[in-house]
Parts: structure tokens; sequence; C-alpha cells
């Protein structure tokens, strides 16, 4: 009976000790969205997460009531206006989700004078409460709204390039499900490099470097459908939004490649636009999105974008001088009004 006991009880610490090493809390802002809903149902599904913190200025806790009614090990609480702070403190990862989506004939681009200020003060929220934590930026434009949040944090003396990351794992998603459209394949075995940045012509497949190869008027249809994407979504919804299942399970894998990498787990490769070093110097691109190898403290290696064909070179070249526009306006815009 007392040996019972003993092995029970060094069962529990043994299950205990194995959780806390895993304990990541996680923070959803604009968790009551189109996108923040299903982000946070998929969350809440994974056991690398012990809790879930819902914040949104509508909703959240009417969200996180329901989504605590499913039944895995993790805990749920949801968060209104003026409880950021609560919501975010202890997180190891934050997505911000928080923003107005487009709506048809707009750009990214047009949704910067509503989506800089709510990124920004989301941003100083998160550089007070949680300042070691990554921060995971979907909020459109992406290309404007990470400078953004690295300016806040460089304002705060806390900014950790490696810690911060634009979520363009959409558009690997559509790249590689795209081609298996072309080639009856399944999506699942098909690996598209895509590099730069996150809106329209700044989205740059590489599709040299899978294995595949198209020619033509099909290559040409194959990186606009890439590329513009998003519209594909947005004009289909009619004014009702863009896009927002496919992108909460492109955050989802993207916030689970982080915990692997943060519990533990070698070898994890995930696009993200990030301060980049890689075409610093030659064009005063400070960030770009290409493939990162993730590890225990955020990005660990940023890989090259390697061999490209003179069709990929010329597509790069655009990319990078719309890029360097992105970044600077949003850089401007934190100077400004801080
Ligand atoms: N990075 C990417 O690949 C993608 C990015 N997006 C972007 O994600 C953003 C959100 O899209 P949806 O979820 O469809 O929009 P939505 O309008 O359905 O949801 C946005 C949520 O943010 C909340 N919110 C607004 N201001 C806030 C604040 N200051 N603090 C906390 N919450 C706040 C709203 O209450 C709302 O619940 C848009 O900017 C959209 O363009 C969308 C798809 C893909
Ligand atoms: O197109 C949009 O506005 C939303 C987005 O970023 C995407 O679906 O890639």
């Amino acid at each position: 009976m007392f040996a019972a006991r003993q092995a029970v009880g060094l069962f529990q610490r043994r299950a205990f000790s194995s959780t806390a090493a895993n304990a990541s809390k996680v923070a959803i802002l604009g968790a009551a969205g189109g996108i923040g809903q299903p982000l946070s149902l998929l969350l809440k599904l994974n056991p690398r997460v012990s809790e879930l913190a819902l914040y949104d200025i509508v909703g959240a806790p009417g969200v996180a009531a329901d989504i605590s009614h499913v039944n895995t090990k993790s805990t749920v609480k949801g968060y209104g206006k003026g409880e950021a702070k609560e919501a975010l403190k202890g997180s190891e990862i934050v997505l911000i989700p928080a923003g107005v989506p487009r709506k048809p004939g707009m750009t990214r681009d047009d949704l910067f004078n509503t989506n800089a200020s709510i990124v920004r003060d989301l941003a100083k929220e998160c550089a007070e409460a949680c300042p070691d934590a990554s921060i995971l930026i979907i909020a459109n434009p992406v290309n404007s709204t990470v400078p953004i949040t690295a300016e806040v944090f460089k304002s705060k003396g806390v900014y950790n390039p490696k810690k911060l990351f634009g979520v363009t794992t959409l558009d690997v998603v559509r790249a590689s499900r795209f081609i298996s459209e072309l080639k009856k394949t399944d999506p699942a075995n098909e690996s598209i490099v895509v590099v730069g940045g996150h809106s329209g012509a700044t989205i740059v497949p590489l599709l040299s470097q899978s294995g595949s190869e198209l020619k033509g008027e099909q290559l040409d249809e194959y990186v606009k459908r890439v590329q513009f994407g998003g519209d594909e979504v947005v004009k289909a919804k009619d004014g009702k939004g863009s896009a927002t299942l496919s992108m909460a399970m492109a955050g989802a894998r993207f916030a689970e490649s982080l915990l692997k990498a943060a519990q533990g787990q070698k070898g994890v490769i995930e696009p993200t636009f990030v301060d980049s070093p890689l075409y610093k110097e030659s064009h005063g691109v400070t960030y770009f999105a290409s493939n990162v190898e993730l590890g225990p403290n955020g990005v660990e290696k940023i890989h090259p974008v390697g061999d490209v064909t003179e069709y990929e070179q010329k597509l790069l070249d655009v990319c990078l001088k719309d890029l360097k526009g992105n970044i600077e306006k949003g850089e401007k815009f934190v100077k400004e009004n801080p």
C-alpha cells in the first residue's frame, strides 16, 4: 500500500515536472475576430500550450468561455479592454491578429491608417508586460507593422530582433497548395520557398528551388496567384473580410514551430519576415522574409535566398523596391506618432 502510494507520488511529480518544462503561455490579441477565433481553437488543441490568454476589445470573454469547454489540458481566460497587460504577463508567445481586414479594391497598404496605431499601441503593451516574448505579427500591412513593432520595442529599450516575426506562413501554404493543383500531387509533399514580404509584388515564390518547373504563361499565372492569393479570398468574401480560416491554420503552424524549437527540437525551419541582414547593405532593406531556423531563443539562423533564375531575380528587384518603402513608412509613423 505504502509502495503503491509512493509510486503514485513519483508519477505525479514526474507528470508535474514534465508539464512545467512545457508550460507555455500563449496570448492572442484580437482573439474574438475572424482569425482570432479559429486560431484560439487550434491553439487550444495544441498540447504544447499550457495557458491561453485571449484579449480583444470586444467579445473575448465569450470566446474564452466557449473554447474553455474543449477537453484538452490547457486553461483559457478572456480579457477585455484595459486588461491587455494582465493577459500578456508571463506569455512566451504573443500572436497579434488585431486590426481591420481588407475589402474588395483595397491593398494591404490601404489598411495602414487604421492598423498602424492599433499595432503600435499593442506593441507598447507587449514591450511593458512581456518584453522577452516572441511577438508574431499577423495584422496587415505586415511589411510595415513589423517595423512599427520593432520601433516601439527599441524606444522602450527592449528590442530583440530574434523574437519579432511577421507571419508569412500563409504564402508558403498557398504556394504549395497551388503547385499541387497544377501537378496533381499531394500538397503536403510540396515545399516552395517564398521570400520577400507579405503583399502583392513583395511576395516572391522561388519555384526553381523546389524541383518544380513551370514555363511561360503558366509560370506567370502561378506567380501571380501566389502573390495575389489574398485578393482571391477578399473578392470571394465580397466585403465580409479576408482570409481567416487558412490564416488561422498558418498562424497555428508557425506558433507550433516556435514552441517545438523552444522545447528543444532541432532543425525547425519556417519562412518569416524578420530583421534580416540579407539585403541590408546592398539595398537598405532592413526586414526580409526567408527561411529561418528557429531555436530556443527565437531566430537561430537566417537562410540566404540562394540561387535564383533571371526571371526570379526580376521579381526580387521589384520586391526590394516596394519593401523598402513599406518598411520606411512604418518606421516614420512611429517617429512621428510615438
Ligand atoms: N499575415 C497574414 O498572412 C494575414 C493577415 N491578415 C490580417 O489580420 C488582421 C485581422 O483580420 P481578421 O481577423 O479577419 O479581422 P476581424 O475584423 O475579423 O478581427 C479583428 C479583431 O481585432 C480586434 N481589435 C481591433 N482593435 C483592437 C485592439 N486595439 N486591441 C485588441 N483587439 C482589437 C477586433 O475587435 C476584432 O475582433 C487584418 O489586418 C488582416 O489584414 C489576414 C489574413 C492573413
Ligand atoms: O489579403 C489580405 O488582405 C489578407 C492577407 O494578408 C492574406 O490573405 O494573405
